[in-house]
């Protein structure tokens, strides 16, 4: 990597310029997954999704990146087992990528960084009433990780990648539906997990990651389009967004489990 990481940091959007330490925060994502200190934990069962591409609602651009919006109102998208003790209701998938192809993903997997890492977020309905409630939980929400890296064309994302252009504006919102979102899950189910935060605010200490092992590919023209959104709404001065990624936490007293030796 051609630059430093105070370089990366600086040209941080300031929300990510690692200048938020939550107070007393013990568990904050993301971070630096070291394989050989990764615990295989026979017991960990696979991960088990379940989308109904039906439940695909719309996608808008919240300023920090662009988010599918699933309607969360019925079980009928759900992920389960892996480490859940029940299921959990997918609410919405959103990405984080770079400015370039040499970094973008949150967490990293020996210090490797990838170019955009996707996250799919779920929330514990068996023990909160909505999102919103689980998101302030320490067990409230799992968000599957999935790392991106440049290859082949990704045929089921071009989908997505044709409508950003409709959301290039923070706020703007278009409708979306009928998306499965399974297509975006690696064919290999090994994964990591360990107990974290959202990596925005409010940046809750809710999560349970689950980081999945092999990356999906994408080709440099969808990567590029992502950089094409902006973090500025209508009218003010465009910033292109990019980078919108956290800097690494530390793992503090935390162990990584592996579902695989
Ligand atoms: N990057 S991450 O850790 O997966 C991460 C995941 C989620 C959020 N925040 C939200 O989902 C906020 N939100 C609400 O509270 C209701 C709708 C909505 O988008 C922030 C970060
Ligand atoms: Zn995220």
């Amino acid at each position: 990597l051609g630059c430093t990481l105070q370089h990366k940091q600086a040209n941080l959007h300031p929300l990510w310029r690692g200048e938020i330490e939550v107070p007393g925060g013990s568990r904050q994502s993301p971070i630096n997954i070291r394989i050989r200190d990764s615990v295989f934990h026979p017991q960990l069962a696979p991960v088990h999704t379940q989308y109904d591409p039906n439940t695909c609602l719309y996608i808008w651009n919240n300023g920090y990146s662009f988010f599918v919006e699933y309607d969360d109102s019925t079980d009928k998208s759900t992920v389960s087992g892996g480490p859940l003790e029940n299921p959990f209701r997918l609410k919405q998938f959103h990405f984080h990528w770079g400015r370039n192809n040499d970094w973008g993903s949150e967490h990293t997997v020996d210090s490797r960084v990838f170019p955009a890492e996707l996250h799919l977020v779920h929330w514990n309905c068996s023990k909160y009433r909505t999102f919103e409630e689980a998101i302030m939980e320490p067990n409230g929400l799992a968000v599957i990780g999935v790392f991106l890296k440049v290859g082949k064309h990704h045929e089921k994302l071009q989908k997505l990648v044709d409508i950003l252009p409709s959301v290039r504006y923070k706020d703007a919102l278009t409708e979306f539906n009928y998306f499965d979102s399974s297509c975006l899950l690696p064919s290999c189910g090994d994964y990591w997990t360990y107990s974290g935060s959202l990596t925005t605010p409010p940046l809750t200490e809710s999560v349970t990651w689950i980081i999945m092992k092999k990356p999906i590919e994408v080709d440099h023209s969808q990567l590029a389009v992502f950089r094409s959104l902006l973090f500025t709404a209508v009218g003010e001065e465009e910033r292109y967004m990019v980078d919108n990624f956290r800097p690494l936490q530390p793992l503090m007293n935390r162990t990584v489990h592996s579902s695989f030796e």
